[in-house]
């Protein structure tokens, strides 16, 4: 018997009700710029409906790109656009369409791993994502913190322009930037368009986005990216730096970008939503608890195909460990792997010999980019070592993660 609610794959036509559907469970108007940039980056082929006598009550999708793991770039598949419609909310409809997607996934079998910034932290472990990266949310009091002092003869200089024009210098930067940045997503000219636009209902209430670009003797070396929200009190300005996205290939540029964020005038506090949890200006200001750091959690890492994913990555010391891993969605990952390798790179294979180390693929997904310890993981109880031969040190990296985006 057919069930009453289909979940099938979309087509072109769903966009629309896809997009009504978005703007309904996540309390906005998906429409104008927004629903363009959304558009921009749809993949038809890659997105599943739950369809109720042909209303479109639920959807998923993934996007095709690539992330920086320890020692390697590798296809992952970056779902992102989960939503049911209040009215058929509890009752299965994300399962569905969640063990359908990682199945799809996996027959694929181009993308080892799959990531998603989840809405809510409880939602994700049981389809098999592990919390893998944190990012930093600052919330600088700028009058309360000093730099050191500038070089004297600076080795560039600071071009301001609308950050469309400013498009290939800023992916030169990102690119020269993007082997080593674990967490990375690729960007080609649509995500670029998607990162840059600038819809009003992003804005509340706060200036378009403005970009900077540092420019050293051989090119481009650094960007900024920042809106202002304009305010004044009794005690005269107070606007507020909101900003979105700082790289820079050296620090001498990382300096001069964060002086001229801390530094405009009429502002009392920047912030910034995406850090890196090993932002250097944490190193660099005399004040580092004017910064007003706090974290959240980042990027979620699904383990699609168990062995290839561990072999796509490098280790920071030899390893030689069979992990036992538990996967009750996609139950060929299940088993026990014997994972060998290290900085130069690593093989992972069946085996049957004993276990030293067991976990959940959630866990393994957690510790994959090197954010999470397996350590840390194993005091809580989470993860199982089972003998001496432990692998926490191998699995962190000289970086920690530092996603760039939410998608
Ligand atoms: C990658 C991204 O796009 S993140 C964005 C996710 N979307 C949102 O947050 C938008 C608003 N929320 C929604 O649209 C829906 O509530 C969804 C998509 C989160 C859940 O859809 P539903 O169809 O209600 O989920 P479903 O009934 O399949 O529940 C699956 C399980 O997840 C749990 N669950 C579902 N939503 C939540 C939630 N918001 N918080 C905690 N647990 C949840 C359910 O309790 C259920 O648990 P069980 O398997 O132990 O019984």
């Amino acid at each position: 018997m057919k069930e009453a609610i289909e979940l099938r794959p979309s087509t072109p036509d769903d966009f629309p009700a896809i997009c009504r559907l978005l703007g309904t469970v996540f309390h906005e108007d998906i429409a104008g710029e927004l629903k363009e940039l959304e558009a921009g980056v749809f993949e038809v082929d890659r997105s599943l409906v739950t369809d109720d006598a042909g209303l479109v009550v639920g959807h998923i999708q993934a996007f095709t790109r690539e992330l920086t793991v320890p020692g390697a770039v590798i296809p992952a598949a970056h779902v992102s656009g989960v939503g049911v419609l209040p009215t058929h909310r509890r009752r299965g409809l994300l399962n569905r369409m969640m063990h359908r997607q990682l199945r799809e996934i996996a027959a694929a079998g181009r993308e080892p791993v799959a990531v998603l910034w989840a809405s809510e932290t409880s939602i994700y472990p049981r389809y098999g994502y592990g919390a893998a990266a944190s990012r930093l949310f600052f919330n600088i009091m700028n009058r309360e913190v000093r730099l050191p002092a500038p070089p004297q003869e600076p080795s560039g200089r600071l071009r301001m322009a609308e950050p469309d024009s400013l498009l290939a210098d800023m992916t030169k930067v990102y690119e020269q930037m993007r082997p080593d940045r674990i967490g990375w997503s690729s960007r080609d000219d649509r995500w670029w368009r998607f990162v840059l636009g600038d819809p009003e209902s992003h804005r509340d209430g706060a200036t378009k986005r403005y970009a900077v670009v540092h420019e050293g003797p051989g090119g481009p070396t650094g960007y900024a990216l920042w809106r202002i929200k304009d305010g004044w009190n009794n005690h005269g300005p107070n606007a507020e730096v909101q900003v979105r996205e700082v790289a820079a290939t050296d620090p001498e540029t990382y300096l001069t970008l964060w002086r001229f964020l801390l530094g405009i005038d009429l502002s009392r506090s920047v912030t910034m939503r995406l850090g890196s949890v090993e932002e250097p200006l944490l190193h660099l200001v005399d004040e580092p608890r004017r910064l007003g750091p706090s974290f959240v959690d980042g990027l979620w890492v699904r383990l699609i195909d168990v062995p290839a994913a561990l072999a796509a990555r490098r280790y920071a010391t030899a390893v030689d460990v069979v992990i036992e891993v538990t996967d009750p969605i996609l139950t060929q990952n299940s088993g026990r792997w014997r994972l060998t390798g290290g900085p130069e790179g690593a093989t992972c294979t069946a085996t049957t010999d004993p276990a030293d180390l067991a976990c959940s693929v959630t866990d393994l997904g957690a510790a994959y980019l090197g954010g999470t310890s397996l350590a840390a993981l194993a005091a809580a109880g989470r993860v199982r070592q089972l003998t001496a031969n432990d692998p926490s040190i191998a699995f962190r990296w000289h970086r920690l993660p530092s996603p760039t985006e939410v998608y």
